[in-house]
């Protein structure tokens, strides 16, 4: 490491950040995908580890909120994580974590986010993976017949300039619902979201935008692919009602030339496995990790979530990089003081971290040995006081 100099990338190097991207993902980012690319990382905090002036690894933080139970919490969004193959297994990216960790601090940030590359690398820093997303095909080649009645209103296409306003506030009610998500600006809508372009969407059309207008409204984003077989992708899908969800899910099955949807980044709990009168013909087929959260400031992070019953109890934190989450709390519904109290529980900052959104149990973790249980019944009753009403879900590429 004493040869490498950690300090922010200017913009002259965002170039350089994408070549380093390109390199380490083993792929090649197209020509009208820059532009894209650099706006993202415009908006990013920029971190490099540089080499005699050349970019060795690299680290973005894209400043956004995420919505957590009962609240919106300032998040330092990481990405575009990568060090070189002839730099690594010397501590460039454990650099690069702790810069990160004290910028989020100082920006008064209580939480960091990521989708992991790779499961291994990111407990060691204290992030707990939060939630996760199911992958479901539907097999359309015959009617999709639904348990509930669909809402009758019509679907209408949006215009891609549209879209930030039309979407946006379906979306917002959304992610106040439901904790996971990320909460999306107009630029985000319009850069980040519609137009993304990856290596697997090759031979799909364009990113199609359908919307049931008004409240309760709903929407879904997708792309149609037709080699052999004719495959509807869903991207995205918000509905404030199970009958308007009911009536996207029914418009995407009846899609002409199509005998297939695929679903790959659905919410666990997804309507569509109970709505289906056909559970066969609805195919859960995966489900996989999706968002790794890092408590950043513990204290501020729990007493700004809801709380699910009347309770207190003592946790024992232990948090080896960031010493102000560590020690003895007392937590109940908008409190988490420090305490000389004898602890319920004790248990690492990478555990509370994913129970955090209430899509992990504290009691499975403790089952496993990962949460030591000092009260009988302590894990349960955190669980109980974590417990959402709607599985937490991510659904934002960043
Ligand atoms: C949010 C995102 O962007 S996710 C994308 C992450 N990027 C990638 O996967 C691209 C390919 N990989 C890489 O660029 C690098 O290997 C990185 C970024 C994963 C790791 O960078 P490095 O500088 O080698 O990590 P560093 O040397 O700081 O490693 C710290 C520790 O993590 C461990 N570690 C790092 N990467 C991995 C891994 N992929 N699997 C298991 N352990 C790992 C190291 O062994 C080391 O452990 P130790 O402290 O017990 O010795």
């Amino acid at each position: 490491m004493s040869d490498l100099e950690i300090r922010t990338v200017p913009e002259a190097d965002l170039d350089q950040m994408i070549v380093l991207a390109d390199l380490v993902f083993h792929g090649r980012t197209p020509d009208d995908e820059y532009d894209r690319q650099r706006w993202i990382l415009r908006r990013a905090e920029r971190t490099g580890a540089y080499a005699g002036g050349v970019l060795a690894g690299q680290l973005a933080v894209v400043p956004m909120r995420l919505s957590v139970p009962g609240a919106l919490l300032d998040c330092s969004a990481v990405t575009y994580v990568g060090v070189l193959p002839t730099h690594r297994r010397r501590g460039v990216l454990t650099s690069m974590i702790e810069r990160m960790h004290a910028d989020a601090a100082a920006a008064g940030r209580p939480v960091a986010a990521l989708w992991a590359s790779q499961s291994a690398i990111y407990g060691r820093y204290g992030f707990g993976l939060a939630d996760r997303i199911a992958a479901l095909e539907i097999d359309t080649r015959r009617p999709l017949a639904l348990r509930a009645d669909p809402d009758p209103r019509p679907l209408r296409f949006v215009d891609r300039d549209a879209v930030p306003e039309v979407l946006g506030p379906i979306h917002r009610r959304a992610i106040e619902r439901r904790p996971g998500g990320l909460v999306r600006d107009a630029e985000w809508w319009r850069c980040g979201i519609v137009p993304r372009v990856h290596p697997e969407h090759e031979g799909r059309s364009e990113p199609r935008v359908v919307v049931m207008d008004g409240e309760p409204g709903g929407y879904a984003v997708y792309r149609t692919e037709h080699n052999g077989q004719g495959t509807v992708h869903l991207e995205d899908l918000e509905a404030d009602t199970p009958a308007v969800e009911a009536a996207l899910w029914r418009f995407l099955a009846e899609i002409d030339l199509t005998d297939r949807v695929s679903a790959p980044t659905r919410p666990v709990d997804d309507l569509l496995r109970y709505l289906a009168a056909d559970a066969d013909q609805v195919a859960f087929v995966r489900d996989e990790g999706a968002l790794w959260l890092r408590l950043i400031d513990a204290p501020a992070a729990l007493r700004a979530r809801s709380w699910a019953s009347e309770d207190d109890l003592v946790i024992d934190l232990r948090d080896a990089r960031l010493p102000a989450n560590q020690g003895r709390w007392r937590l109940s519904a908008g409190t988490c003081e420090p305490t000389a109290d004898e602890p319920d529980l004790s248990l690492d900052t990478a555990e509370l971290a994913a129970a955090y959104l209430g899509g992990t149990r504290l009691r499975a973790l403790a089952r496993a040995g990962l949460v030591t249980e000092h009260t009988p019944g302590a894990a349960d009753r955190l669980d109980r006081a974590f417990a959402v009403p709607l599985a937490p879900y991510t659904n934002d590429d960043f």
